[in-house]
């Protein structure tokens, strides 16, 4: 028998998240967990989700997205946890339940031989993926327009870069990865480099961005800080499983002229796919900045844009998405 449970993580406008420490009396006390608990007979997991952290910290949540679900045997239960972006609530969270609560920020790692639920542990790394993916196109654009195009965005928020330059040589690809390093320099940047892993760790990028073809050759997880994957379907998304990859990016999502013989999947094929999967994913193909509320809502880690990246503005990013203390 499968138990479901739901959690919910809160993001606070700080971009920290919270986490809870099971109290004494319940089963793996003293670790911790994303507040929630387990689905009663006749609620559905937002029901489920709603009456949790109403009895555990006493909020009323407002805004709440489905994200990632992760199936975990343990001793005692073998459960599938669905996990929620809680992105606006009412009241300031308490320990209602006597458990210990603790704000963490994202990029910071958790203090050595911290007692998460492991089935929590992937999730830690998923929380620290922004909500934007941009891909490169200096082959069209030109390398100088394209540089600008970056800076610009990183102004305004962008945390992840893909290289995007499949008929560049490794010389030209890492010459470009050190410009724009120079360029981006006050803001910390991830740039992987779409290809091989080893063309990747030959241009000095922090990860590597493997094209769906890679993903049946390769043999284990490149040995990279960052791993992307591209996938367009159920099976290539469970070879990026497999490899261990961090994130997938999946689509096309809507027509996009990088495709245009791609049949798009449309949203609600998208979802069911993502909902499949317990890697963080994001929505590509045909989407701007204006997509972006729309993924989120489909439980997406975020959008994937290309031309996208020019006219992508984070004012047009719903101010929830950074988490707000609300009222
Ligand atoms: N709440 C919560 N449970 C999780 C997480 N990750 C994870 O593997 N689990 C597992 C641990 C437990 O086996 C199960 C939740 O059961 P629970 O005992 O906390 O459920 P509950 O709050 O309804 O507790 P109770 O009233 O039945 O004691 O899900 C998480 O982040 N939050």
């Amino acid at each position: 028998m499968i138990l479901p449970v739901v959690a919910g993580i809160l993001l606070n406008g700080r971009g920290g998240y919270l986490l809870a420490q099971r109290p004494p009396g319940k089963i793996m006390a003293g670790f911790w967990e994303f507040p929630g608990g387990k689905v009663e007979a006749g609620e559905t997991l937002r029901q489920a989700l709603d009456r949790e952290l109403e009895e555990e910290l006493g909020i009323r949540v407002n805004c709440a997205t489905p994200w990632m679900s992760r199936q975990f045997d343990y001793p005692h239960a073998r459960v599938v946890v669905s996990f929620f972006r809680v992105l606006a609530w009412s009241g300031t969270p308490q320990a209602c339940e006597f458990q210990k609560l603790s704000w963490f920020d994202p990029e910071e790692a958790l203090p050595e031989g911290f007692a998460l639920l492991p089935a929590n542990l992937p999730l830690i790394r998923a929380l620290s993926l922004p909500p934007v993916y941009g891909l490169t196109r200096a082959h069209e654009l030109g390398e100088e327009p394209m540089l600008a195009v970056i800076d610009d965005a990183c102004r305004r928020g962008l945390r992840l870069l893909q290289v995007r330059e499949k008929f560049w040589s490794a010389v030209q690809i890492a010459c470009f990865v050190q410009k724009i390093r120079q360029r981006t320099q006050p803001w910390p940047l991830r740039i992987l480099v779409n290809g091989d892993p080893e063309l990747a760790q030959r241009t000095g990028a922090d990860g590597v961005h493997l094209p769906a073809r890679l993903l049946e050759i390769l043999k284990g997880r490149p040995d990279l800080p960052w791993v992307g994957a591209s996938c367009h379907s159920r099976t290539e998304l469970e070879q990026a499983q497999g490899l261990g990859v961090d994130f997938a990016v999946l689509g096309p999502v809507c027509p996009t002229q990088t495709h245009p013989a791609a049949h798009p999947l449309g949203w609600p094929e998208f979802t069911a796919l993502r909902h499949e999967s317990p890697l963080p994913v994001y929505a590509l193909g045909g989407l701007t900045g204006l997509a972006l509320n729309q993924a989120i809502q489909q439980g997406a880690q975020g959008i994937a844009v290309m031309r996208g990246l020019e006219d992508w503005a984070e004012e047009k990013i719903p101010s929830h998405l950074c988490g707000q203390e609300s009222v």
